[in-house]
């Protein structure tokens, strides 16, 4: 009699969070770098979601998308207006408190999103990519998580390719 033995070829728990963290990202619609987060409970269960954008009522096609160096005028670049997925993840969430949980981030919090961070009371930090270490946002941010006691580490990639037909 054979056995029907389980599935083997499933995702891992940082493969999902992570895949469900760059999905969000998509969303985005920053010409040039889009972000997704993704904040889990202890218990592994997803709790909120953001993206890169601009605030409600702030149209995506009126308000500027363009770099603070391409233009001498900083009200024409978005970095004045545009939320950061992590903010996004964190003011998204609604249910209480978020004390204890995980952020799955595709970029390296900066040093304004660390202090949101570390203010929820988010406990650990899985970033994709560290794209600007040396930059003062990050070391800031770096200097306040550790401080703060904020777990961090990068995502082991898998390599393994997840796709979806939708
Ligand atoms: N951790 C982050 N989360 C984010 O959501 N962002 C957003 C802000 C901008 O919309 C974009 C960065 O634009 P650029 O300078 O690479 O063209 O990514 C940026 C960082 C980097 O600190
Ligand atoms: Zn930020």
């Amino acid at each position: 009699m054979s056995e029907t033995k389980k599935r083997r070829d499933y995702i891992s728990w940082d493969e999902y969070f992570m895949g469900v963290a760059d999905l969000s990202g998509r969303r985005s619609k920053d010409p040039n770098t889009q972000v997704g987060a993704c904040i889990v409970s202890q218990d592994n269960k997803i709790m909120s979601m953001g993206y890169n954008g601009f605030p409600k009522g702030c149209s995506d096609d009126e308000f500027p998308w363009g770099k603070e160096a391409e233009t001498t005028d900083p009200y024409s670049a978005k970095y004045l207006y545009v939320t950061h997925s992590e903010l996004n993840a964190i003011l998204n969430y609604r249910g209480g408190s978020l004390e204890g949980s995980k952020l799955y981030v595709t970029l390296f919090p900066c040093n304004e999103c660390a202090k949101a961070i570390i203010q929820a009371g988010i406990q650990t930090i899985i970033y994709k990519e560290d794209k600007y270490p040396d930059s003062p946002s990050v070391r800031a941010s770096k200097r306040m998580l550790n401080a703060a006691g904020v777990r961090y580490y990068q995502y082991e990639c898998s390599g393994r390719k997840i796709e979806i037909d939708v």
